[in-house]
């Protein structure tokens, strides 16, 4: 496999200015002298005329950057080739690679997996090259940013040497007994696997909110019928991308928007109204509506409960049950006309936080999102530690490191102990990718698009 020079468009591909074309591999120098007449000084962009290998015609002219192994992103031996960004020349130059011996057309991920079989990134730091080329906001972007930069890594490899120390501490105790410890642990090894103990445990105990931050905080507008429950949607949004109409249930399927608060990212999901089964008229669309709806509901990380302040009505008992289920708030629309009705909803909805708008004209949209980008603050932001867990296999990873530091300490022998020890060593070596992972990389790298 790593014998094949992989080439590929590293840039988005279509009209650019510059499109860069990324070749990685022990064959990769063979393209000077073949494709271009002379071969740049490394890591100095030369400018250079581009040919085709068999007849010698004019692809482009280039900057080309020579990183002869290993100092370069794969570690192997890489170009770069800078050219136009038209969709001519990049085909004409990919053409004409594909026509040097043991070039091959890269696969997704596959200059990123290089560089990690080469030791130039970790697992932790391939993730956050991955997320840092996924973020869509700023706070994604920066906890991407010092993942990729090794954050994380540092933390799980300090972890690591600890628990290697105290392992070896173990190990000597268990050739060198101490009549004195009659058998079991010393105080020192004990002492030690419990700080690491509060130390996992501390960030485990995290509310998810770095994992939180790759995937976006989800809230779902719930409500009755004709609420305005779209019109909602569209005000935040600022623009028109759910139907409104007076008819009651015009939005069956969910209807989702990316925001940005405050850099945060936020799924925004409008869904289908809520009422009792005898009043849904054309049952079976409006009833898988419903259904959708309400999965989403329960599903979301925050409600917003949308009524019309000026219909006379009680709220509906599914949406009070779903307000009730947590993180919450009531939205009582259409300020713009009499309030009348007010009273009774609000009686009914004492128990919530309410906040009063007018999807319509505008009124309470600001406060409103001013309450959400505090809320999305308040559960994505990263006070205190800035790396954290960004993905469920790390979470499992430490879970599985715990539960072996817990059974070390309950190990009837020193030797069962060490082993237990052991293990956990490679549960946080799984993280970062020191010890076995073979079966983990294809989910990793999946993530990647091609180029990269
Ligand atoms: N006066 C007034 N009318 C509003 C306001 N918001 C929405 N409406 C009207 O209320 C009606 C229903 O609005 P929608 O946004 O379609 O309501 P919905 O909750 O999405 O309705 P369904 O999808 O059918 O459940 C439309 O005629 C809107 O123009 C408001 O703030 N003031
Ligand atoms: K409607
Ligand atoms: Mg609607």
């Amino acid at each position: 496999m790593a014998s094949d020079t992989i080439y590929a468009l590293s840039t988005a591909p279509g009209q650019a200015g510059v499109a860069v074309i990324r070749i990685s591999g022990r064959n990769a120098g063979t393209l000077w002298g073949k494709m271009t007449a002379r071969q740049p000084e490394p890591r100095i962009a030369t400018l250079l005329k581009l040919s085709d290998p068999t007849d010698g015609s004019e692809i482009d002219r280039c900057l080309a950057l020579w990183f002869p192994a290993p100092a370069s992103f794969t570690g192997e031996d890489v170009v770069e080739l800078h050219l136009h960004g038209g969709r001519a020349v990049v085909n004409g130059a990919i053409s004409a690679l594909a026509k040097l011996p043991e070039f091959r057309p890269a696969e997704a991920g596959e200059f990123t997996r290089r560089a990690f079989a080469n030791d130039k990134l970790d697992l932790t730091e391939v993730e956050g090259l991955s997320d840092l080329i996924a973020a869509e906001t700023e706070a994604q972007r920066k906890q991407a940013i010092r993942q990729m930069d090794g954050e994380l890594s540092r933390l799980i490899g300090n972890w690591r040497e600890k628990l290697i120390r105290t392992l070896a501490y173990l190990e000597a105790e268990i050739d060198f007994p101490d009549e004195e410890l009659d058998e079991g642990i010393s105080d020192q090894v004990k002492n030690n696997i419990l700080v690491l103990q509060s130390e996992i445990n501390q960030h485990l105990d995290d509310g998810h909110r770095f994992e939180r931050l790759r995937d976006g905080f989800s809230i779902a507008i719930i409500g009755p019928p004709n609420a305005g429950k779209s019109s909602l949607l569209n005000a935040l949004a600022r623009r028109e991308v759910a139907i409104v109409s007076d008819i009651a249930g015009t939005t069956r399927d969910i209807i989702e928007v990316h925001l940005d608060l405050a850099g945060y990212p936020v799924t925004l999901a409008d869904t289908a109204g809520l009422r009792e089964l005898e009043e849904a008229n054309d049952n079976n669309v409006e009833l898988e509506g419903m259904r959708r709806a309400r999965t989403k509901a329960e599903a979301a990380d925050f409600k917003l409960a949308v009524f019309d302040l000026a219909a006379s009505q009680k709220p509906d008992l599914e949406t009070l049950d779903l307000l009730k289920r947590g993180d919450s708030l009531v939205v009582l629309n259409k300020a713009d006309k009499s309030d009348q009705a007010i009273s009774t909803l609000a009686s009914e909805l004492s128990e919530f936080e309410i906040q009063k708008i007018s999807a319509k004209t505008g009124t309470g949209i600001d406060a409103l999102i001013k309450r959400l980008t505090d809320e999305v603050v308040s559960k994505l932001g990263t006070t205190g530690s800035s790396v954290g867990i960004t993905r469920e296999r790390h979470r499992k990873a430490l879970i599985d490191t715990l539960d072996a530091l817990s059974r070390s300490l309950l190990a009837p022998l020193p030797e069962l102990a060490a082993e237990d020890l052991r293990l956990a060593t490679r549960y946080l070596g799984r993280i970062t990718g020191k010890v076995d992972v073979e079966d983990l990389l294809d989910v990793i790298f999946r993530d990647f698009c091609i180029g990269k």
